[in-house]
C-alpha cells in the first residue's frame, strides 16, 4: 500500500483531470486507470472550467480523493491564498502546490515553492510540492515541513519521459522513507514503468491520457504500467552487465556428431 499522509492506497497512480475530450471520457478514463487520487485545478475549475458545475458532481460521483492544485499561480501569494480556497471549498488539507517560474518551461520557481511551502505546512496543509529533481531543493522543501515530494521527470505537457534518470535516481537514493511522485512530463506507459523500476512511490499524470487518441484505453495502459515497474522493483532486477552470460547450460547439452 502506498501512504500518502497518512491515507492509504492501493493504485500509484495519481491522475489529472484537465484536457479531456468529454466529461463523460474523463470519468471512464479515471475508473479505468483505477486511481484512487485525482488532481484538480482550482483556478480553472472555479472560473467555470470545461464542464462547469457539473464538474465538481461528477468527481464526487467517481469516488477518489481529491488533491486540489495550484495550477496556474506564478507567485507565492497567489499560491497561498488559492491553497486556502481549495481548503474552504473542497474540505481537503491536502494541497498540491506549484508555483511557476517560467511561462515557457513551466518549470517550478523553486524559491517560491519552498516559501509558499513553508508557509501552507506551518497553516496546517499537507503539501505535495512540484519540484524539480534537484536534491538541494529536496532538502529545503523537507526542511519546510513537506512529507511528499513530486519531482518532475520533463517540463509538464512536454510527454518526453525522464529527462535525467541519474537525478531521479539521486533522489530516490537520498530520500528512501520519502514518499516520491514523479509528477510531470511522462509520454508514455514505458516511462511510467521506467521510473517505478528506480523504485518511485508514484507518478502523476494527466496531458498523456487525456490527450491520446483513446483516453480511456490510455489510462487503463498507464495503470498497468505503473504496477508492472512497482511490482519489477520489488522482485529484484538484474543489473546490467558488460559480458554474456550463457542463460542455456552447457552441462548435458545434446551432442550432435
Ligand atoms: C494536472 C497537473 O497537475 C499537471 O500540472 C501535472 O503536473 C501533470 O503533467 P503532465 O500533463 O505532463 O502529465
Amino acid at each position: 500500500m502506498l501512504s500518502l499522509y497518512g491515507r492509504q492506497l492501493s493504485s500509484r497512480l495519481l491522475l489529472g483531470t484537465a484536457q479531456y475530450p468529454s466529461p463523460a471520457v474523463l470519468a471512464d478514463a479515471v475508473r479505468a486507470s483505477k486511481t484512487e487520487v485525482v488532481t484538480v485545478s482550482l483556478r480553472r475549475e472555479m472560473a467555470g472550467g470545461q464542464t462547469g458545475g457539473q464538474f465538481w458532481s461528477l468527481i464526487e460521483q467517481l469516488g477518489v480523493a481529491v488533491l486540489p492544485n495550484t495550477a496556474g499561480c506564478h507567485s507565492v501569494k497567489e499560491a497561498v491564498t488559492t491553497a486556502h480556497m481549495a481548503r474552504e471549498l473542497l474540505d481537503t488539507n491536502w494541497i498540491k502546490l506549484e508555483v511557476i517560474g517560467n511561462h515557457d518551461t513551466l518549470q517550478p520557481d523553486v524559491f517560491g515553492l519552498v516559501e509558499a511551502a513553508r508557509i501552507l505546512s506551518g497553516d496546517g496543509f499537507a503539501v505535495f510540492p512540484y519540484t524539480t529533481d534537484d536534491l538541494v531543493v529536496a532538502e529545503r522543501l523537507l526542511e519546510a515541513g513537506c512529507q511528499v515530494l513530486m519531482p518532475w521527470c520533463a517540463p509538464i505537457g512536454s510527454a518526453k519521459g525522464p529527462l535525467n534518470i541519474d537525478a531521479l535516481r539521486t533522489l530516490r537514493g537520498h530520500f528512501a522513507d520519502v514518499p516520491l511522485v514523479v509528477d510531470a512530463g511522462l509520454g508514455r506507459p514505458s516511462h511510467a514503468a521506467a521510473v517505478m523500476e528506480l523504485g518511485f512511490d508514484a507518478v502523476l499524470l494527466n496531458t498523456a491520457v487525456a490527450k491520446a487518441g483513446d483516453p480511456v484505453a490510455m489510462a487503463s495502459a498507464f495503470g498497468k504500467a505503473v504496477e508492472a515497474g512497482h511490482e519489477a522493483f520489488l522482485a529484484g532486477m538484474l543489473e546490467p552487465r558488460d559480458m554474456a552470460v550463457p542463460s542455456t547450460p552447457v552441462i548435458g547439452k545434446a551432442v550432435f556428431s
